[in-house]
């Protein structure tokens, strides 16, 4: 397919997406299974060419004054590709498989300048992001609206960076700035194709896992020591399980449990895979943490929450998130913090993760905490931030705690805080 086919083939995902509400790449693999002719090249460029429109809806919807699909890809191609406008026109007369001709209307919106920068988010959640993100509000949700790179972490307890690096050097892997044992292939450009380094010998033998860089910072603050016991309360599929072993240098017992047994289930292959034989999976049974008891150094709590730090990647996401989801998010939190305390011993700390910007989420969360359970002490996360991660602390500082950002750290958006039990009971 050419870029008039490809740009076709966009209008009709986008507009899947956006009148039927169906997840991108849901709508994506519905149109790769229709049109079987088309190679993995199209699919990508397809692929880029709508999350792009999402990732920046608003300011090309600006831009070419409408919101409709085909407007806002057109836009994508000539303000973010960089195809110039003429050309663009011409290529879609001898193109079969092209979208009805440039207008001239929509000629003049293209060559239009950009007016001034929107921020790319939705209107009611704008006080709270600058409530969180101050005056580099604007800034961080342009970096937001950016291509993530593709982060790796090197398993150390079945390799090194330097094996990984080698093993991946076709792609030219660079070594990520804050995390330790991180390497990253950064964004493409236009039509360019996310490496699959799935396939690679490496990541079949357990050598690296597929983590954001912030996760991966995040997994390290949580400060998890060799021979602790560690309650990891919203394990998922695992993607700080097995960076906490790593940590813990299999050393030590971390129970991994989950509510939901479907999310839980990556888990086993990737516990075996990685060599981890310190954490120990504890299914949604009723009884399953009872023995946890009283006994545990450290609690995580990677919660449950919008999802609105992790942007980049699902841009979709951000349209669609409605202050009901996010009152029901803040409820789920506020009763996983207060199920977390019966597991930590004194003197132990629960540690409390999302990938979200929003106070609500944070900060917030975290104060209503305190405000419920007494005995519990911050830990100064930004003192700890030299001992376990390279350079001096990047983040935002946060009332209670801590925030990684897109513009700051290069991340996805987490917040981490970690509160020390101080009481005896
Ligand atoms: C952010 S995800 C966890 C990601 C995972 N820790 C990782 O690093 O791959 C949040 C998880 O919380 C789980 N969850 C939601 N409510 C829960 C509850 N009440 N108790 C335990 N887990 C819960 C969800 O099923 C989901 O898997």
């Amino acid at each position: 397919m050419r870029l008039a086919g490809r740009i076709s083939a966009a209008i009709e995902v986008l507009t899947e997406v956006e009148q039927r509400h169906r997840p991108v790449s849901e709508a994506l693999k519905a149109w790769g299974f229709a049109h079987r002719f088309a190679g993995a090249g199209d699919r990508a460029a397809i692929g880029n060419l709508v999350y792009d429109a999402l990732r920046r809806r608003q300011s090309h919807a600006q831009a070419m004054q409408s919101d409709a699909p085909r407007a806002l890809v057109l836009s994508v191609v000539v303000r973010d590709w960089g195809e110039p406008a003429e050309a663009l026109a011409n290529s879609f007369t001898d193109d079969r498989h092209a979208p009805e001709p440039i207008t001239e209307t929509e000629m003049e919106a293209l060559r239009r300048a950009d007016g001034p920068a929107v921020p790319d988010v939705p209107e009611w959640l704008q006080p709270s992001l600058e409530r969180a993100l101050g005056s580099e509000w604007i800034a961080e949700m342009q970096a937001m609206a950016e291509r993530p790179p593709l982060d790796l972490r090197v398993n150390t307890l079945k390799s090194s960076v330097e094996r990984v690096a080698n093993s991946l050097k076709r792609f030219s892997p660079q070594s990520t700035d804050i995390a330790p044992t991180g390497l990253r292939l950064p964004a493409g450009q236009r039509d360019s194709r996310t490496p699959n380094v799935t396939t690679d010998e490496g990541y079949q033998k357990g050598w690296f896992e597929i983590q954001d860089q912030g996760s991966q910072i995040v997994s390290l603050l949580a400060g998890a020591q060799p021979g602790e016991q560690v309650l990891d309360l919203c394990a998922g599929g695992g993607g700080k399980t097995l960076a906490m072993a790593a940590a813990m240098d299999n050393r030590g017992q971390i129970f991994a449990h989950d509510s939901d047994r479907s999310r839980l289930a990556p888990i086993y292959d990737r516990l075996k895979r990685s060599g981890v034989r310190n954490a120990q999976v504890r299914p949604p049974e009723p009884e399953a943490l009872d023995d946890l008891a009283g006994r545990m150094d450290r609690v995580l709590i990677d919660a449950p929450c919008t999802g609105t730090g992790t942007w980049r990647r699902r841009p979709d996401t951000k349209w669609k998130l409605s202050t009901e989801q996010l009152q029901l998010r803040v409820a789920e939190q506020q009763a996983i913090l207060d199920a977390a305390v019966a597991s930590l011993k004194p003197g132990g700390t629960l540690v409390y993760i999302t990938c979200s910007l929003l106070p609500e989420e944070n900060a917030d969360q975290v104060a209503d905490f305190h405000r419920r359970h007494e005995g519990f002490e911050d830990l100064n996360l930004k003192h700890v931030w030299t001992s376990y991660l390279n350079g001096d602390f990047r983040g935002l500082d946060m009332p209670h705690g801590l925030l990684l950002t897109p513009l700051r750290t290069g991340t996805d958006g987490f917040y981490i805080a970690a509160l020390k039990r101080t009481a005896t009971r």
